[in-house]
């Protein structure tokens, strides 16, 4: 018999959006109407005094790997992935502000007069002073994936949960985007979703939450209100959870 595991009570979060939501109905690019409902969807945890750390993704610019297969050199290709989600982070940033809310983006990159370099101190104190904090160029190395780079700066600001927010809305036994029949998980624990190669997040970003004992909610925060929700510890998405849940 399993039992539900106890949801976090959030006080601190780190969100992980997809770069590729940002594109909304577009092949390419930034929606402004995405980023202003996201935002939304922002403001409303931030209002329940929630402090909010954020990293957002890249492949609705740059994905290195798929750069290498353009002829790129990979290392060239994930430089110029992770300066997409510089670009992507300034968007939000300012999508943010449009809301009302202060923010603040940082850089794994220095990248003076554009963002702040990553300061793991500063950004824990202007998260106490209610700004959301965007973290990007992932963990500022190649061959990893802002996935990895959220779950380390999950670990660092020592968030209560760390929520992967994508366009379906949980962890399946398959992809399923390619395969209709697959069937999606309430919870599962990590060491299942990394035995069964379950590909929503890649496997070092699992076995970070995991070995670190950090909670992950997967959703899809084209859902109105559902990143609230989870907050709430409602049922909403999929959560994943370290340990033998028997
Ligand atoms: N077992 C699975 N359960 C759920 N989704 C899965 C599974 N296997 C593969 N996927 C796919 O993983 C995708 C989630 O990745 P998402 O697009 O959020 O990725 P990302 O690569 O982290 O983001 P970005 O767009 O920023 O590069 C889903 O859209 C889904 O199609
Ligand atoms: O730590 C990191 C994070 C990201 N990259 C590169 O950026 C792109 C975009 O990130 P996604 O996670 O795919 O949205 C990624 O494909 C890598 O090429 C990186 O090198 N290091």
């Amino acid at each position: 018999m399993t039992r539900p595991a106890q949801r976090p009570s959030c006080n601190r979060i780190l969100l992980k959006m997809s770069g590729e939501a940002l594109m909304g109905n577009g092949e390419f690019g930034i929606s402004p109407e995405v980023l202003d409902r996201m935002a939304g969807e922002i403001r409303q945890v931030v209002n329940l005094g929630v402090q909010v750390g954020l990293v957002v993704g890249g492949g609705n610019l740059f994905r290195g790997a798929a750069l290498q297969k353009a002829g790129l050199g990979r290392v060239t290709g994930d430089h110029m992935g992770m300066l997409a989600t510089v670009m992507n982070a300034l968007a939000m940033r300012d999508a943010l502000e449009r809301a009302g809310l202060r923010a603040l983006a940082m850089s794994a990159i220095p990248m003076s007069g554009v963002v702040e370099r990553y300061d793991r101190m500063r950004a824990i104190r202007h998260m106490e002073k209610g700004r959301v904090v965007l973290f990007s160029a992932g963990t500022g190395n190649p061959f990893f994936t802002t996935d990895t780079a959220a779950t380390l700066r999950g670990i660092e600001i020592e968030a209560d949960l760390v929520l992967k927010a994508t366009k379906v809305d949980g962890v399946y036994s398959d992809d399923p985007v390619t395969n209709p029949d697959a069937i999606r998980y309430d919870e599962l624990s990590f060491d299942e979703a990394i035995s069964k190669e379950l590909r929503v997040m890649d496997l070092t970003a699992l076995a970070l939450c995991r070995d670190h004992n950090m909670p992950l909610c997967v959703f899809n925060m084209n859902k109105q209100g559902a990143l609230q929700r989870v907050v709430a510890g409602e049922a909403e998405g999929t959560f994943l959870v370290s340990g033998d849940r028997s």
